[in-house]
C-alpha cells in the first residue's frame, strides 16, 4: 500500500518550510554558518522531538530555524523540501514560510525571500513541481508587527499567492488579525488561516467570518460544532489536514481516534498534508499511510483525498 499511495499524483497544501529542516541539515548549516548547538548530535536532536502540546513543538522549532542565516540556506531548506516532492509524486505544493522568524533575527527579508523563490522556481523548471508561497503571520506577535511584515512583501507581491496565519493559537483569535488581512485582501492576496487545531470551532467561525478565508488549516475541531460543519460541507471549504502532526502533537492521542475519515464521509472537502515533516515523522505518504494502517483507509478514500488537495490549490496549474 506505502508505493501504491506515494505513486498517488497529490497537493500538497500545509507544509511550514521551517518545519522540513531535517536534523541532518540543521547540523550541516549550523557548521556552515559556525553556530554552537545545545545538541551533541543528530540522534540526541531527534530524541528531543517528544511534545505534550503545540507550544513545545514551536519552542524547537523557532530554535532549529536560527540556524538559518544565508540565502543559499533557505534555498538549501526548500531544494530539499522539493526532493521529497518529486519522490512521493506531490506534483504541486503550496508552502507557507514565517518570515517573522526570520526578520526578527535580523535576517533581511529579500535574503529569506530570495532562497526561497530561486528553489521554488528550480523546482518548477527542472522536477515539474508547481507551487504557490504563502506568507504566514506569526499570531503570538502584534497586529501591528503584521503589518510591518506586510509592507516587507508589498514589493514582492508576484512572489505570494496568500497571506495565512500560524504559530500558538490559543489566546490568539483570528479577530486580532482582522484588519491586517482586510489590507492583505485589498492588496490582491488570497488568505488561509490555521483554526481549530488547538483552538475552539468559535476560531474557525471568525477565521471565516472575519479573515474571509479559502482554506482552513487543521479545523479538525469542527466537528465539536454541528452548524459548523454544515457550513463546511454545504461551502465545500478546504480543510488541509495533518494526521502525523495532529498525533504528535496530541490533538488525539491515537491515529486511531482521528477524525478526517469521518469528516471524509460526511462530505467535508478534507486533504491530508504534513505540517512539518522533520518533526512529526514523515511527509505526504507517510500520513496517507498512518490513516491506512491505523484507520484502514480504503484505495478509493485514499483517491478521494488526492482528488481533494488538487481541487483545493488556490493556484489551478
Ligand atoms: N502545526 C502548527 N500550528 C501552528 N503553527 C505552526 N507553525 C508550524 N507548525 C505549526
Ligand atoms: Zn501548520
Amino acid at each position: 500500500m506505502y508505493d501504491w499511495l506515494n505513486a498517488l499524483p497529490k497537493a500538497e497544501l500545509h507544509l511550514h518550510l521551517e518545519g522540513s529542516l531535517e536534523p541532518e541539515l540543521l547540523f550541516a548549516l549550523a557548521e556552515r554558518n559556525k553556530i554552537a548547538l545545545p545538541w551533541n548530535d543528530v540522534e540526541t536532536l531527534r530524541a528531543a522531538y517528544a511534545f505534550n502540546n503545540l507550544q513545545e513543538f514551536l519552542d524547537l522549532y523557532y530554535q532549529g530555524a536560527d540556524v538559518l542565516r544565508t540565502e543559499q540556506d533557505f534555498y538549501d531548506l526548500t531544494w530539499a523540501y522539493l526532493q521529497r516532492c518529486k519522490a512521493q509524486n506531490v506534483i504541486h505544493t503550496e508552502p507557507f514560510f514565517d518570515p517573522q522568524t526570520h526578520t526578527d533575527r535580523g535576517i533581511p527579508f529579500e535574503v529569506v525571500l530570495d532562497g526561497i523563490t530561486r528553489a521554488l522556481k528550480d523546482g518548477r523548471e527542472q522536477l515539474g513541481i508547481g507551487s504557490g508561497l504563502i506568507l504566514s503571520f506569526l499570531r503570538h506577535l502584534s497586529e501591528e508587527e503584521a503589518h510591518t511584515t506586510l509592507d516587507q512583501a508589498l514589493p514582492f507581491r508576484d512572489a505570494f499567492v496568500a497571506v495565512g496565519l500560524d504559530s500558538s493559537e490559543m489566546g490568539h483569535p483570528p479577530s486580532k488579525f482582522q484588519r491586517v488581512f482586510d489590507r492583505a485582501r485589498s492588496e490582491g492576496f488570497l488568505t488561509v488561516a490555521h483554526a481549530g487545531e488547538e483552538g475552539p470551532p468559535e476560531y474557525i467561525w471568525e477565521a471565516l467570518d472575519l479573515l474571509k478565508i479559502q482554506r482552513i488549516d487543521h479545523g479538525v475541531r469542527a466537528i465539536e460544532d454541528e452548524r459548523l460543519m454544515q457550513r463546511i460541507i454545504d461551502e465545500q471549504i478546504p480543510l488541509t489536514v495533518c494526521p502525523l502532526s495532529n498525533t504528535k502533537l496530541r490533538v488525539f492521542d491515537h491515529m486511531g481516534q482521528h477524525n478526517i475519515l469521518d469528516m471524509l464521509e460526511r462530505g467535508v472537502k478534507v486533504t491530508v498534508n504534513s505540517d512539518d515533516p522533520a518533526y512529526f515523522g514523515g511527509y505526504v505518504t507517510e500520513n496517507f499511510h498512518a490513516l491506512h494502517t491505523h484507520l484502514g483507509m480504503t484505495e478509493d478514500q485514499a483517491r478521494r483525498l488526492a482528488q481533494n488537495s488538487l481541487d483545493a490549490r488556490l493556484i489551478k496549474a
